[in-house]
């Protein structure tokens, strides 16, 4: 019987290895959990901006889904970049079949500001998927829509939360506060408590993939066990270290640095 803690990723490409399925994959590896992912789809894209993106078909999202429902344990996953309504809705019918907590990165914007996702989803998103999540990591702008409130002051992002969770029925949403201008402090609400995770603001460009990184990371600390505020803390300290340790690559926002923390 192997004891390895799985985590799968659907979500969609970069080829640059910044963001999406390259940046998820990654971190599961460097927190030790075995990786899986389905690809939604390919995204041609660098630290610059998106050039062009092709879907998959809804059949191809569905029999990745199928073969690895069949086949592999699934001990938490995690959604990224879905693009039209036509994907959440086979993927919404496919996690139901997983007994596994799920956290949704609302990815709506690239860094880049390119749009990763229509309008039509975007409402589906809010309706269907979220009921479904153990957690939704919206950062500012995502949870600006979410919620249809604008978020101005770290009172207003607790309200985000808890807006979210009372009124969209996830579980918990962390909203992160990587948009603001103070410290880089987030805010997990989980239906009973508000959680606090701060820290200092570093100065730099390379931003991009943090939100990817921080979701792969919480999915892959549930998968391992821990409680969602563990899991959720631990992934504050690995996304600060992965941004404090970046590399200076590409022209653009260039991407975190995966091996900033390795527990061994
Ligand atoms: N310059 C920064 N210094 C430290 N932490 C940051 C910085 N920018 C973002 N973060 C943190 O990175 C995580 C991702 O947040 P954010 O960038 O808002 O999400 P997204 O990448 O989805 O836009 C959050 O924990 C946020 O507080
Ligand atoms: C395929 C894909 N998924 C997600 C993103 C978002 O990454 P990025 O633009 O860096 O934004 P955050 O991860 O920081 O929210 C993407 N660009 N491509």
């Amino acid at each position: 019987m192997n004891n390895v803690s799985c985590a799968l990723t659907i979500a969609g490409t970069d080829p640059s290895g910044g963001a999406g399925i390259q940046a998820d994959l990654k971190t599961f590896q460097e927190l030790q959990t075995y990786g899986m992912s389905v690809i939604t789809s390919v995204v041609a894209q660098n630290t610059t901006g998106v050039t062009s993106v092709h879907h998959m078909p809804i059949n191809m999202i569905e029999d990745q889904l199928e073969v690895i429902i069949k086949d592999m344990p699934i001990h938490a996953l995690k959604t990224g970049m879905i693009a039209n309504k036509q994907m959440m809705e086979i993927i919404s019918k496919k996690i139901e079949k997983m007994d596994a907590p799920y956290v949704m990165d609302p990815v709506m914007v690239a860094t880049s500001g390119d749009s990763l996702i229509d309008t039509e989803a975007r409402s589906f998103l809010r309706e269907y998927l979220l009921p479904q999540t153990a957690l939704v990591t919206p950062n500012i702008p995502e949870a600006e829509f979410i919620t249809g409130h604008s978020i101005e002051t770290l009172e207003d992002m607790k309200d985000a939360a808890k807006h979210i969770v009372d009124h969209f029925n996830a579980d918990a949403a962390l909203i992160k506060g990587g948009h603001m201008k103070a410290e880089a402090v987030d805010f997990l609400y989980d239906g009973s408590a508000m959680h606090t995770f701060s820290a200092k603001r570093i100065n730099t460009k390379n931003t991009h993939g943090t939100g990817c990184t921080y979701s792969a990371a919480i999915t892959s600390y549930l998968a391992k066990g821990y409680s969602m505020v563990e899991a959720v803390q631990k992934s504050k300290d690995f996304v600060t270290a992965a941004i404090s340790k970046s590399f200076e690559l590409g022209y653009g926002n260039g991407p975190t640095n995966h091996w900033a923390i390795r527990e061994r």
